[in-house]
């Protein structure tokens, strides 16, 4: 039998009749058969925070944390989560204030059952209401009226949207793409979008120059004739003819040496070239979009990129945007690559907890997107429950040093006088607290510091 809801609905009641008797009537009158039981109030939060749960319905009056606490702390934690409040005859005026606390509904212990189905399932209802609602919401922003050559390269980020339709605009023309940005920004994701864009039916052969050194490059680029060299037994065609009317992507073109980039500049600018060992001047028609990482201009200072070159394939140029400077695209694409992640790794979809946009909100990403991709991949395949836990995430945001120190360094200017210790770690504390918007937890990881620690150190800041 499917369970139902898809996520379970969590009763937590002392009495432990109560919770079984409950537990059938949801099982048999209402269809509800994905139930947990808890008879203790303690055991919730650290459930909450390992298994994603549809409803919580909880009792007022219990031992341990009683349900009024528990109804605020699962508000302030897990505000996506509905809670009911089931209270006695006399605890009318407690349920109100519940409700003004953030409670869904609440109902009397003795009302009818049916009553107490019909609350849960208008739960259950708006949950899936809900769900539906973000999913449509995301595809909306993920796709926002596209090119479909674009399709899978997600973003919401106003730049990269510049970006695309500027690539857009200029597909018909022949002339070189030169794509730059830091490395896991995408930039062969874009380079394949504008082949897309510009000859899908046409072939895209691609090649990463980075490895090849002079020989290597002019064969593979070129090909060569039988006999041009030793172990040349037969003819080979280049890249560069296997492309014929279709796109040629050189990946790390900031790397070629100064020898192959004569040979290129010939074929760019004359769309000429000679096989290895051949005479004979072939023409080109493939279109030549490159990518980098390295700043060209500043090679081009040191005598290492040639400018006539440099000036050829910039043609049309974009920069793709680090992604610590798109970071409102944090949830598309951690809900992108959860997706494929959970496919690929065939593992049930877990879910993504607001806390761990957070976190990743205040990390700088020297990896860019294939980083984000990697730790998703990496934490997933790692883990069995029902949400992205984020101690994996953690762990590997603690242990990458950090670029911000740098960048730090660069920024900041101290005033003459310079302040104390204590000031600035009041200074640095209030910092971490705001980007980790008020979460203690992420706040102190953000710190190097233990939860305990922030905790004793903002209460040493407050005022009383
Ligand atoms: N906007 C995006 N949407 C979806 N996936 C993305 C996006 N940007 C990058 N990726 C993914 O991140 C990974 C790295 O992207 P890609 O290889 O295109 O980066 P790159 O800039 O060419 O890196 P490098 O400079 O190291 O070659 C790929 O798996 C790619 O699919």
């Amino acid at each position: 039998m499917m369970p139902y809801p898809e996520h379970p609905i969590l009763l937590v009641d002392d009495e432990e009749p109560w919770l079984h008797s409950f537990a059938l009537t949801l099982r048999q009158r209402g269809g509800i058969n994905n139930v947990l039981k808890s008879s203790d109030s303690r055991e919730v939060l650290p459930l909450l925070r390992n298994q994603v749960v549809d409803t919580v319905v909880i009792d007022l009056t219990m031992p341990h944390i009683s349900g009024e606490e528990l109804l605020e702390q699962i508000s302030h934690e897990f505000p996506e989560i509905p809670v009911i409040v089931i209270t006695g005859m006399n605890q009318l005026d407690v349920a109100v204030s519940c409700m003004k606390a953030g409670a869904f509904d609440f109902f009397i212990k003795t009302a009818e059952r049916e009553r107490l189905i019909a609350g849960v399932k208008r739960a259950i209802e708006f949950n899936s209401l809900k769900l539906e609602n973000q999913r449509l919401r995301s595809k909306m922003l993920a796709t926002r009226s596209r090119h479909a050559a674009f399709e899978e390269i997600v973003t919401d980020d106003p730049a990269m949207f510049k970006l695309l339709d500027y690539l857009e605009a200029v597909s018909p023309s022949r002339h070189p793409v030169l794509i730059c940005g830091e490395s896991g920004t995408g930039k062969e994701l874009i380079a394949r979008a504008v082949h897309q864009l510009s000859c899908p039916e046409q072939p895209l052969v691609a090649v990463n120059v980075a490895g090849l050194d002079d020989d290597m490059f002019a064969d593979t680029l070129f090909g060569h004739v039988a006999g041009a060299f030793t172990g040349a037994s037969s003819k080979r065609f280049g890249m560069v003819e296997q492309a014929a009317n279709g796109t040629l992507f050189l990946d790390e073109i900031g790397d070629l040496s100064l020898h192959s980039q004569v040979k290129l500049l010939r074929l760019v600018q004359e769309r000429e070239f000679l096989p290895v060992g051949s005479d004979k001047v072939k023409r080109s028609q493939a279109r030549i979009v490159c990518a980098t990482n390295v700043d060209l201009e500043q090679k081009i200072k040191d005598g290492r990129f040639r400018a006539d070159l440099y000036y050829r394939l910039a043609t049309h140029q974009v920069v793709v945007p680090p992604l610590r400077e798109r970071r409102a695209d944090l949830p598309l694409l951690v809900n992108y690559f959860v997706d494929q992640a959970s496919v690929d790794l065939a593992k049930p979809r877990p879910a993504v907890k607001k806390e761990l946009i957070t976190l990743l909100h205040c990390y700088h990403f020297p990896g860019n997107v294939r980083e984000l991709q990697a730790m998703i991949y990496d934490v997933l395949s790692r883990y069995h429950s029902g949400v992205l836990p984020l101690d994996g995430f953690r762990e590997k945001i603690l242990s990458t040093p950090s670029g911000g120190i740098t960048e730090l360094v660069e920024e900041m200017v101290f005033p003459e006088h310079l302040p104390s210790l204590q000031e600035m770690s009041r200074l640095l504390v209030e910092e971490a607290m705001s980007r980790a918007q008020g979460n203690q937890r992420t706040a102190a990881a953000l710190l190097g510091i233990s939860q305990q620690a922030l905790s004793k150190r903002l209460k040493k800041m407050s005022p009383s």
